[in-house]
């Protein structure tokens, strides 16, 4: 573990820059553009996903990054980084951590989280995030090295999408990842920290640091939020 790096990011928030196909953002420059302004709002980290915009916001900010690549398993459910191709393409973009898929599905080459990161910690020195979803794969990972897990697959992966529901943060989940992993241990809370309020719990719960990304950089999302809020008062005002 890089102390120098971790140490930087503890007790304070990452911010997510993503843009997924149709939203105006989805450009190396457009996801620059919110991760400087992240920078600006007092973020220690940003995270994003794609190899040219890793390299675009490492340019444009000097904070740490976390690159990643997203493809999909069959059934549809997102995989975080799972081919070793795109770790290599990451860290020669300048990612300072690469966040990888730690879940326990079998991935192209057959294998499962744990496995696939003992095989790229044998291959590379390079700092890994292990994205899980349960407390029994965080403490998979960290036993295969992984540099630091992070709550993020709670919730969107076959067996945790009822985690999903109600759009709110897994702080048991998180509670449980903490108490299976030694102490001072990074652990990341991240997925659905919408609000200042989860935030701040999150760091007090124990959580390294908060991730956090539609709640500040997918203003289509947050649209909606508003959006559907008023549509729901509209309806029990009988209008
Ligand atoms: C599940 C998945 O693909 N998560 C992605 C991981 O990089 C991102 O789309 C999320 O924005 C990120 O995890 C932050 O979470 P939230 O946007 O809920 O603050």
């Amino acid at each position: 573990m890089n102390n120098k790096l971790f140490d930087s990011l503890r007790g304070k928030l990452v911010v997510s820059c993503q843009a997924e196909e149709g939203s105006p953002f989805n450009t190396p420059e457009g996801v620059s553009a919110f991760a400087q302004s992240a920078v600006r709002g007092g973020a220690a980290g940003i995270r994003t996903c794609g190899i040219e915009k890793t390299a675009c916001i490492v340019k444009n900010v000097t904070v740490p990054v976390i690159g990643l690549t997203k493809a999909y398993f069959p059934d549809g459910t997102v995989c975080i980084t799972g081919a070793f191709e795109d770790v290599e393409q990451l860290v020669k973009a300048g990612a300072s951590i690469v966040a990888v898929d730690g879940t326990s599905r079998a991935r192209a080459g057959g294998l499962g989280g744990a496995d696939y990161i003992r095989a790229i910690k044998q291959r590379h020195n390079i700092i890994i995030m292990a994205d899980i979803a349960t407390p029994e794969e965080a403490l998979a990972c960290h036993e295969a090295g992984a540099d630091c897990v992070s709550t993020t697959l709670c919730g969107y992966t076959p067996d945790t999408l009822a985690f999903a529901r109600g759009n709110r943060p897994a702080f048991d989940m998180l509670d449980k990842c903490l108490q299976v992993l030694p102490r001072d241990y990074p652990v990341f809370a991240e997925g659905r920290f919408n609000t200042p309020t989860d935030a701040q719990k999150a760091v007090e719960l124990g959580a390294w640091a908060v991730v956090v990304g539609s709640a500040i950089t997918r203003p289509h999302l947050i649209t909606q939020w508003f959006v559907d809020a008023i549509n729901e008062k509209g309806k029990d005002d009988g209008k």
